[in-house]
């Protein structure tokens, strides 16, 4: 039983009359629980979201129901723990709380976007963001606590996305560097947390209403620099995780007034979303200019199946320049260096079944013996802190190149030379996480060689690649990473 704060208990009875024995009803249910599928590992051509997930649950045992408002999200049972299955290991799909999905829906970004993610960690919305611009355009992700940052972006590698820079920046920093850059952002903005007190009964013992008053200011100083990085045209959602008005309809209504090039866009909710409430803003929904704040959106957990969020889609007036410039520094600097990349090129020669890697040489960049492979389209980031400069690829170390398990995690079975595919559930798989050597006598097929008898193996859980392994005979040494490895 979740001991709830006494006065947010009474402002939400104030606030939904009629509808709070409900809402409060719904604290002592057992919690929905949501998982994404990651479109940058399960695009099939022909697969449909539900076909991929039939699939999963035939391989995998799980239970798997469609989250009505989510394209790829899936309601899972809590007894099948998909969190501790090597498809996540894999990246063949993100944990995420069902209402937060629908952030990225109503955002709808489209291949070839520049999206900046502001508040971006642990990487909910970032990794909806890069499996729907499905490797192009760019993602810049923005995580403000560095040790949030380093978690990001192992969750944007483990979800093997290629075109996305990580960096751990404040809001201030990044505006100045990025004047209406982008096409499209989401702020999903640290707020007083009242939609996740079922999950984390910790947000509740600290709520207070002066942490929500603080979250409400800190609110709107986020969406203040967040406005001058977007063109003008393109798009922001704005969401929080919590009830309270001042952080939803009010730092929206605030936002508004101090940014009159934006406007609320109109865009279709889910049918059992909410609309915003003008009201609990202390706003008359008549005399509101163009009813701006009820066109945004509130889920509560007694209408869904989900903890509850609130959403706005704002939109900066005006049209798009058409002109874009990029910056081509160091890219020109690594043009110089191509010879350092040679051991890289024999890598791919004899290891990967395309040499997709090498046709785009202007996007390598090296940081000392890392090389990595970054968006065609990053901007100049000299001065900033940069968590993931793009693609980790590998080490080039004295006359070879040892690849990254980054590089593992964004290719597909099919783009090695050599693959293993384990069945995802049995032994071998969990030996292989665990960092034990297997040997190939002791394997029952799996092995899909085009033509190379040793090498670096693509070890895959089914369909989905795993990390790396070196075939030497019979037996492949195991290069699953030490930080890891199942215990
Ligand atoms: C709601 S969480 C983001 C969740 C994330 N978007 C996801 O889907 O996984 C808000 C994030 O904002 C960060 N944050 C805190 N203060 C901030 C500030 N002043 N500016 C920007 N981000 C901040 C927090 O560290 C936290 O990671």
């Amino acid at each position: 039983m979740i001991h709830l704060p006494e006065a947010f208990c009474e402002r939400m009875r104030g606030l939904l009359g009629d509808q709070y024995g409900e809402f409060i009803a719904s604290y002592d249910r057992d919690r929905v629980q949501g998982l994404r599928l990651n479109g940058l590992k399960t695009a099939g051509p022909e697969s449909s979201p539900r076909d991929l997930a039939r699939k999963i649950e035939q391989e995998a045992g799980f239970e798997l129901q469609p989250i009505p408002w989510v394209r790829d999200g899936f309601y899972y049972r809590e007894e099948d723990r998909p969190g501790k299955h090597p498809y996540h290991e894999a990246g063949a799909y993100y944990i995420q709380e069902p209402s937060a999905m629908a952030v990225v829906e109503l955002m709808d970004p489209v291949p070839g976007d520049r999206v900046l993610d502001l508040c971006a960690a642990p990487g909910g919305k970032t990794t909806h963001i890069a499996s729907r611009l499905k490797g192009k355009g760019f993602l810049l992700s923005n995580e403000i606590h560095p040790a949030r940052a380093k978690i990001l972006s192992q969750n944007v590698e483990r979800m093997g996305v290629q075109n996305a820079v990580v960096t751990n920046e404040a809001p201030e920093r990044l505006a100045p560097r990025f004047p209406e850059f982008f096409d499209k952002i989401v702020v999903d903005a640290p707020c007083s947390g009242e939609g996740m007190f079922r999950k984390d009964p910790q947000a509740a013992d600290q709520w207070s209403p002066d942490h929500v008053a603080m979250c409400a200011a800190r609110q709107g100083d986020i969406l203040d620099q967040a406005a001058g990085m977007l063109k003008p045209g393109g798009r922001m959602v704005y969401s929080t995780c919590t009830f309270a008005p001042e952080e939803n309809e009010g730092t929206v209504l605030h936002f508004l007034e101090r940014h009159p090039d934006f406007e609320v866009e109109a865009v279709e909710g889910y049918e059992g979303f909410d609309c915003g409430k003008p009201r609990w803003a202390g706003v008359d929904p008549e005399t509101e200019p163009g009813g701006q704040l009820a066109r945004t959106f509130r889920i509560f957990p007694h209408r869904l199946e989900g903890e509850g969020h609130y959403m706005a889609v704002l939109k900066k007036k005006g049209e798009a320049p058409e002109t874009a410039e990029f910056w081509a520094g160091p890219r020109m600097a690594v043009r110089k260096q191509m010879e350092l990349l040679k051991d890289f090129a024999d890598f791919c020669r004899e290891n990967l079944a395309e040499a997709e890697w090498l046709a785009d040489q202007d996007s390598y960049v090296l940081f000392g013996d890392q090389l990595y492979l970054t968006p065609r389209e990053m901007p100049e980031m000299a001065g900033l802190k940069v968590v993931r400069p793009g693609l980790h690829l590998g080490t080039l170390k004295k006359n070879r190149f040892e690849p990254s398990h980054a590089l593992a995690l964004a290719l597909r079975p099919e783009q090695a030379r050599i693959s293993l595919r384990l069945k995802p559930q049995e032994g071998p798989v969990l030996r292989y996480l665990k960092g034990e050597t297997l040997d190939l006598n002791s394997l029952e097929g799996g092995l899909t060689s085009n033509g190379a008898g040793k090498g670096w193996v693509l070890v895959c859980a089914g369909d989905y690649s795993l990390g790396w392994a070196k075939l030497t005979g019979q037996i492949f040494k195991n290069h699953y990473p030490k930080g890891l490895r199942w215990v």
